[in-house]
């Protein structure tokens, strides 16, 4: 701590405070992110973790890691200073005027490179949020705050989990099912609608009426003047299910937004124009402009997307230890086909309304944590006690291949325990460290984006245009990897309720 000089306070997180700092022999301005170290050793290691993540990362559209060390019960992370704040303050300084088109693709452009990058790295962010997205004086946007974040691969590392940002949440995470890439995918797309509206695409005067709207994908359309590329790109993010959003690789080589996106990315961070740099040439695109979906895989291979094509077809990326064979055949994860259900069953007859959240503990810090063991199943083709894969909802992998099913048993229904849990009013506390707002008294569902009293579209989003155009495909060789410690977190919020 000695060696670096404080300048000032940038701002209080719920795990401790941001400062500027000056190294005491250079001139740079830094910032130094000194984080309360809890007590117990499950959640102190929790919060190391976004120090040993950020020191793996390397990437110009990711906060660059400096730095970290230990002292008196603080952990502090030095990172670089992004001098253009965070993303959600230039929303909001914008008022009503909107982002132009050329602004929202480059932005949104590094934000997917960034991404794609974690996810390469099989690292789940899972807090994406335009308050955790960092602009430079450079405008070159950087991917910050990696407190929430997920290693796959990694015995340890997803031992705690996360409940979200209401906001960003995706349905399949309202439905108590596992955190995958498209989770993440989901969330930029929240950003993405953000950049485009300046306003949140889901906001509700009631619990009730937000999940609501995230299971449908309900949301406001966006304005006329932006490109087509945009509106059909929302449209695939906001795909309810998982498996219908389209991957990072797929966004930035194949989706019909990726050319206008390469278009607009900073010459320094631009993809390699596959025309130029791949044997599948124009010629063989037909002229048409369109990309192929196969031929989309082929460039996404070939620029080097491998991992996530990879997961696709062989590794679920949960084992930890070296992939053999036979655990390469229970390693492939398959969504269920269909929106969240059960959610949209429960919220149906569910009749309370505005959630009355208290605000006496707002401030109150917690940390979720779970005995790994609590959350896993073994896996049965292994039968392999400390092969941690797991099959995901819906079908398994060893029934696409004709062998009897080891099918996971979901023995909880989690929408119910949800809205019972919500209804109370301390909740919101379980909510704290996620939610946008954590001013005494107000209403966490009101967001720094949102209108008096939330929108009013409850209903499906409206098609504004042809809607045949915007149906999705189903990404098969984008099929998710998931973060490997399913966690009950409503288990968690319901134990926190009982200590209130
Ligand atoms: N690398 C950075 N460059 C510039 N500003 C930063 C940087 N990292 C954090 N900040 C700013 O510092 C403030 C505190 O950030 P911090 O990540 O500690 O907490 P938070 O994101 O506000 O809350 P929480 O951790 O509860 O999500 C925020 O206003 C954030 O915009």
């Amino acid at each position: 701590m000695e060696e670096y000089t404080v300048v000032k306070v940038i701002g209080e997180g719920s795990f401790g405070r941001a400062l500027l700092v000056r190294p005491l022999h250079s001139h740079d301005q830094l910032v130094l992110k000194e984080i309360r170290l809890p007590k117990s050793g499950h959640r102190a290691a929790a919060s190391r973790r976004e120090a040993v993540l950020l020191s793996s990362m390397n990437h110009p559209n990711i906060v660059a890691f400096r730095d970290s060390f230990e002292a008196d019960g603080h952990l502090y992370i030095v990172m670089e200073y992004c001098t253009g704040g965070d993303l959600l303050q230039r929303i909001k300084r914008q008022k009503n005027t909107p982002f132009t088109k050329d602004v929202i693709l480059n932005w949104f452009g590094q934000m997917c490179l960034g991404t794609k990058y974690i996810h390469d790295q099989r690292v789940l962010h899972r807090d994406l949020k335009s308050k955790n997205i960092f602009l430079t004086s450079n405008a070159t946007i950087k991917l910050g705050d990696f407190g929430s974040a997920c290693v796959l691969k990694s015995s340890e590392a997803c031992a705690f989990s996360y409940v979200g940002t209401p906001y960003y949440v995706s349905p399949e995470i309202w439905d108590n099912k596992a955190y995958n890439n498209k989770s993440d995918v989901w969330s930029l797309g929240c950003v993405l609608y953000e950049l485009c509206t300046l306003r949140h695409p889901f906001q509700a005067a009631s619990w009730k009426s937000l999940i609501l709207k995230v299971c449908r994908g309900a949301y406001p359309p966006l304005p006329n003047h932006l490109p087509y590329e945009l509106h059909h790109l929302i449209k695939h993010m906001f795909k309810t299910n998982p498996r219908d959003r389209p991957s990072l690789s797929t966004i930035l080589t194949s989706h019909r937004i990726s050319q206008l996106l390469q278009k607009n990315l900073p010459p320094q961070v631009r993809l390699p124009d596959p025309l130029s740099h791949h044997p599948y040439s124009a010629l063989e695109r037909g002229q048409t402009g369109k990309w192929k979906k196969e031929e989309g895989v082929k460039v996404a291979a070939y620029l080097g997307q491998k991992s996530l094509l990879e997961t696709s077809h062989s590794l679920g990326g949960s084992c930890v230890e070296p992939l053999d064979v036979e655990k390469r055949k229970c390693t492939r994860k398959k969504w269920a086909e269909g929106p969240s259900e059960s959610v949209l069953e429960v919220l149906r007859n569910a009749d309370f309304t505005n959630s009355t959240l208290g605000s006496s503990a707002v401030n109150k810090e917690f940390s979720l944590s779970m005995d790994r063991n609590c959350s896993f199943y073994s896996c049965t083709q292994c039968q392999r006690g400390n092969c941690h894969n797991f099959i995901s909802l819906g079908q398994s992998t060893s029934e696409e291949m004709g062998t009897p099913s080891p099918r996971r048993q979901w023995d909880k229904s989690p929408p119910e325990r949800l809205l019972s849990l919500l209804e109370k009013a301390p909740l919101s506390l379980a909510f704290e460290t996620y939610t946008v707002h954590k001013q005494a008294g107000e209403n966490p569902l009101v967001g720094p984006l949102s209108q008096t009293g939330g929108d009013d579209t409850d209903g499906l989003a409206e098609d504004f245009m042809d809607s045949d155009r915007l149906e999705s495909r189903s990404d098969d060789e984008d099929t998710d990897f998931e973060d490997d410690s399913p966690y009950d977190w409503i288990g968690e919020l319901e134990k926190m309720t009982v200590a209130l």
